[in-house]
C-alpha cells in the first residue's frame, strides 16, 4: 500500500534540549495511526514539525515520496495535510457553518467547495443541527467536532489530530470515535496524538508509543497490551492524564 507520510529518524531541539530523537512514523491512506505518550513526551512537537511549524535538526519527512522537510506550513497544507491542534481553535464570532466553510475560501482544490463541505458534515452529521450557532455557544465536544470538520473541509488526504479526546465528557467520546471511522472510510489517513492510552479506538491500525522524545514501541493495540514494560509506561500515561 502506498505510504502517505513517512517520517524517518527525526531529531528536534527546542531551547537547547533534544525534544525528539530518531522519531520514525509512517501513515497509509485509510489507516488510523496513533502516537501515544505522556504529557511532554513530544507528540505535539512531532505533529508541528511535520506541518512545518517547527524546524528539525536531522531526519527525513516524506509525503508520497517527496521530501517536505523545511517546507513552509502553507505549502505542506497545500499538498493535502490537515492539522487539528490541541484545544479549540474554533472562531467564536463565526457560526459553525462559517467556521467549516472557511478553508474552502482559503484553499482551492480540484474538488468543488460544496463537495468538500459535504464530506466534512458526513463525518459529524450532528453539526447540521446547529449550523447557525456561534462558536462561543458550543460545548467542548461540539467545538472539537467543528475543529475536525474544518480541517476536513481542506480535503486533506492525511489528518494530523492532536488530542482528539482530551477534556471531553464520556458521552461525546464515541461520537468522536465514530467520526474517526468515517474519516478513514473516506480513505484519508489519520495520525492521532493521544496522552491517554485508554482513549485509543480499538480500530486503530498501528500504535507508536513515545517516551521522552523517543519511539519506544510500534505495533498493534493487542501487541502493546501484551508488552508489560510498555504497559507500565502507558499506566504512567494514564495516571498523568486522569
Ligand atoms: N517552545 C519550546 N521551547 C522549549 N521547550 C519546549 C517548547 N515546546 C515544547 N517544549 C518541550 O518539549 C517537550 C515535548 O513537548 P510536546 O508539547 O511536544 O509534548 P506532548 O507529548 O505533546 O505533551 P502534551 O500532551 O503535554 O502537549 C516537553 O518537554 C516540552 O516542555
Amino acid at each position: 500500500m502506498n505510504t502517505l507520510l513517512d517520517v524517518k529518524n527525526l531529531h528536534v531541539q527546542l531551547a537547547g534540549n533534544e525534544v525528539l530523537r530518531e522519531v520514525s512514523i509512517a501513515v497509509q491512506p485509510g489507516k488510523l495511526v496513533c502516537l501515544v505518550g505522556r504529557n511532554g513526551a513530544g507528540k505535539t512537537t512531532t505533529l508541528r514539525t511535520i506541518m512545518g511549524y517547527q524546524a528539525a535538526q536531522r531526519g527525513e519527512i516524506h509525503w508520497k515520496g517527496q521530501s517536505i522537510m523545511g517546507m513552509p506550513t502553507h505549502s505542506v497544507a497545500a499538498l493535502g495535510l490537515g492539522y487539528t491542534p490541541e484545544g479549540s481553535d474554533v472562531f467564536g464570532d463565526l457560526t459553525v457553518e462559517d467556521n467549516i466553510a472557511l478553508p474552502t475560501w482559503t484553499r482551492k482544490t480540484d474538488k468543488p467547495a460544496a463537495e468538500r463541505i459535504e464530506a466534512a458534515y458526513a463525518v459529524f452529521p450532528k453539526l447540521l443541527t446547529y449550523l447557525h450557532r456561534g462558536g462561543h455557544q458550543l460545548s467542548g465536544g461540539e467545538r472539537k467536532m467543528v475543529s475536525i470538520a474544518r480541517a476536513l473541509a481542506l480535503d486533506p488526504e492525511l489528518l494530523l489530530l492532536d488530542e482528539a479526546f482530551e477534556g471531553l465528557s464520556p458521552a461525546i467520546l464515541p461520537v468522536i470515535s465514530d467520526g474517526l471511522k468515517r474519516i478513514l472510510a473516506q480513505n484519508r489517513g489519520v495520525l492521532l496524538a493521544e496522552s491517554n492510552f485508554y482513549h485509543l479506538p480499538r480500530f486503530a491500525d498501528r500504535i507508536y508509543v513515545i517516551e521522552r522524545g523517543e519511539i519506544v514501541f510500534a505495533g498493534t493495540l493487542d501487541e502493546v497490551e501484551r508488552d508489560a514494560a510498555v504497559m507500565k509506561i502507558i499506566k504512567g500515561v494514564d495516571e498523568v492524564a486522569a
